[in-house]
């Protein structure tokens, strides 16, 4: 395993966040990435700090990154094959194993949210494609057109991927820019929220990972919480979030995990994962391997 930030043995309030499994991010880009996830972190510290759940801080921390272009998941996902967007997303509440899910949803602006409604406001735990799309129309989130969630750095990224016809594979550097996050709170709750585009130049329909329970994120009080990174077809048949202390060695990816002590990582083995926490009113990010910027928040 590459590399292993950790945090201490004390109990507190913890918010962890990723930015995606990796190739190498450009310098020009490295800022930005930096900025979006430590936003992220300290909307999620903030969430908690203020006496919100678990769920509250990874939902917060996670449509942050959704909104900012600079991931895959929300405005800024990967393109499938034809040009579109489909995204996927999953939440889990640590306190009862409740989750919610929803995969290749279209033109909605924060997957996470939907994924949340299905945990709270349906008997089921994952929907998908068509029902998904009219559940949160009956939830009443507004539908927006897609041009609002596609990027020019997407467009130009899927050019490339189809001249040089090199997608779907598991060491492929374009798959990447997921988002996660695990949060404990001050009642001792633990939750994950993973949110996704998927990868660039996939085929309709293709589901990966990070919807589902298990592979892209896994929240138990009595375990810990974990959010998912890499190439789905991987992460799934290892179902590397549940089983992440003994699989975490065998995926290409990476993942952030809190345990219910309030212990915490980050680990990854793509070549870089922009990851950022907040312990104890301690900022901590990173991108690269050792390379840990630590920050105080007022
Ligand atoms: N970068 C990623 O994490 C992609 C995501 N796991 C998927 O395969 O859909």
């Amino acid at each position: 395993m590459a590399a292993s930030p950790r945090g201490s043995m004390d109990v507190g309030l913890v918010v962890v966040v990723h930015g995606g499994g990796a190739s190498n991010i450009s310098a020009d880009r490295k800022e930005r990435v930096r900025e979006g996830i430590s936003r992220a972190a300290t909307e999620g510290y903030n969430i908690l700090k203020a006496g919100g759940s678990a769920v509250d801080a990874v939902e917060g921390a996670v449509i942050i990154l959704e909104n900012d272009p600079e991931f895959n998941a929300g405005c800024g996902s990967v393109l499938n094959v034809k040009g579109d967007i489909e995204m996927d997303a999953s939440i889990m509440d640590g306190r009862d194993l409740s989750s919610g899910a929803v995969s290749a949803v279209r033109c909605i602006e924060n997957p996470i949210k939907l994924a949340r409604l299905v945990m709270e406001k349906t008997p089921h735990c994952f929907l998908t494609g068509q029902g998904a799309q009219k559940f949160a129309a009956d939830m009443g989130i507004p539908e927006i057109p897609v041009e609002k969630l596609i990027t020019e750095r997407s467009k130009k990224h899927l050019e490339k991927e189809k001249l040089e016809k090199g997608a779907q594979k598991a060491d492929c550097p374009k798959n990447s820019g997921t988002v996660g996050a695990v949060a404990l709170d001050c009642r001792g709750n633990l939750a994950y929220a993973t949110s996704t585009g998927g990868i660039i130049n996939k085929m309709v329909g293709r589901v990966g990972d990070s919807p589902c329970i298990g592979a892209g994120g896994y929240a138990d009080n009595n375990l810990g919480a974990v959010s998912t990174t890499g190439h789905g077809e991987s992460i799934l048949k290892v179902n590397l979030a549940r089983l992440a202390l003994f699989h975490v060695e065998q995926g290409l990816g990476g993942l952030i995990l809190v345990s219910k002590t309030g212990d915490w990582v980050a680990k990854w083995t793509s070549a870089s994962m922009p990851w950022a926490a907040v312990k104890n009113g301690k900022l901590q990010a990173g991108i690269d391997l050792c390379e840990t910027k630590t920050t105080d928040l007022p």
